[in-house]
């Protein structure tokens, strides 16, 4: 097979990754994962709360470490990869974004919900003016028709965004629907284009190998798949199968594996196993972040995690809503209890 194009990867064991970790990363945990993933030439990886800059609440669960600090260390030990940072609008704020430039971000990834890209405007601009190499994240991307995708991405393009990503956050796409995105953004849009997954439904290489046949240019992966919900992509098993396809991404695959078995599986709360539950947020369309909430509370009112997904999914909530998890819960164990 000849020589096809270049791909670039970017891994978010260090954000992703900190939903599964409660958001609990000690600074040498990151010290360690950095320098890996430098010494392996991953071009690019992120460092944030899970839910982005300024995610640190009782909302979402509180950082162990300041994350400001995470992303200093990480840039000390990062060697000639760059450090990127998520940051949701209404979540993060302008004051995060500079601080985080100056602790050593040069990428800002600005996530809205699939339908929702005018939130982001002004995070965008301000990215831009601070030198950094911006990306529109659409969140949800299920949740939306392609011609409602394309439509986002063109917002995106127009306030300045460079990159521009389809997020499979509830890791509930097909593969032929992840083709059929990514084409149609880089058929329509000027930017580039990425693919972030959740392997939910166990897609998340085959959706990855499909967003870039299609045309995607950056594609995410975690660690040991270390990540919201079942995890992303695995950056490890991603490198080795690009290079089978014949993609250069320049990543070294000793080093990255070593990185995988020696750090992140050391540190690792759980395997990152597909079970009953993170099955159901793939099947449901469900946020992977509301994973760890909805086993709280499913344990708190005793009832069936599925149940609680289900309604979620039919209730089509979004990230920002981990408040209904709770209601939903409650509202499941009292109509049991009249049922008996
Ligand atoms: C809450 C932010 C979210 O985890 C971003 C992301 O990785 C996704 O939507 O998949
Ligand atoms: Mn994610």
């Amino acid at each position: 097979m000849g020589m096809k194009n270049k791909i670039t990867m970017l891994d978010v064991t260090l954000r992703d990754g900190s939903h599964s970790m409660r958001h609990a990363f000690t600074e040498q945990q990151v010290r360690d994962v950095a320098r890996g993933l430098g010494k392996a030439g991953v071009p690019y990886f992120e460092v944030s709360h899970g839910d982005g800059l300024g995610g640190s609440s009782l909302q979402y669960g509180f950082s162990k470490v300041d994350e400001l600090k995470l992303i200093a260390a990480a840039r000390e030990e990062a060697g000639d990869s760059k450090i990127s940072v998520l940051i949701l609008p209404g979540i993060g704020i302008h004051e995060d974004l500079v601080n985080a430039a100056n602790a050593g971000a040069s990428m800002a990834r600005v996530a809205t919900h699939i339908t929702e890209a005018d939130v982001a405007k002004q995070h965008i601009e301000l990215s831009r003016n601070l030198g950094l190499e911006t990306v529109g994240f659409l969140m949800m991307a299920h949740m939306a028709p392609t011609s409602v995708l394309v439509e986002q991405a063109k917002k995106f393009e127009s306030y300045g965004a460079e990159i521009v990503y389809v997020t499979d956050s509830a890791g509930a796409l097909l593969p032929h629907e992840v083709s059929e995105k990514v084409r149609a953004l880089r058929e329509n849009v000027g930017c580039k284009v990425g693919f972030h997954a959740h392997n939910n439904l166990s897609l998340s290489m085959a959706n990855t190998i499909a967003a870039v046949e299609a045309g995607a240019q950056f594609v995410d992966g975690s660690l040991r798949c270390l990540g919201a919900g079942s995890g992303n992509t695995q950056t490890e098993v991603m490198a080795a199968v690009f290079d089978r396809l014949g993609y250069k991404t320049g990543v070294d695959l000793f080093n990255i594996i070593d990185v995988a078995n020696d750090v992140v599986a050391k540190f690792m709360p759980r395997p990152q196993e597909i079970t009953g539950s993170s099955l159901f947020m793939g099947y449901a369309g469900v946020y992977s972040s509301f994973l760890l909430f909805t086993q709280e509370a499913a344990e708190r009112y005793g009832v069936d995690e599925r149940e609680i997904l289900i309604r979620l999914g039919k209730m089509k909530a979004v990230g920002g809503q981990e408040d209904l998890i709770v209601e939903v819960a409650q509202q499941i164990a009292n109509e049991q209890a009249v049922a008996k």
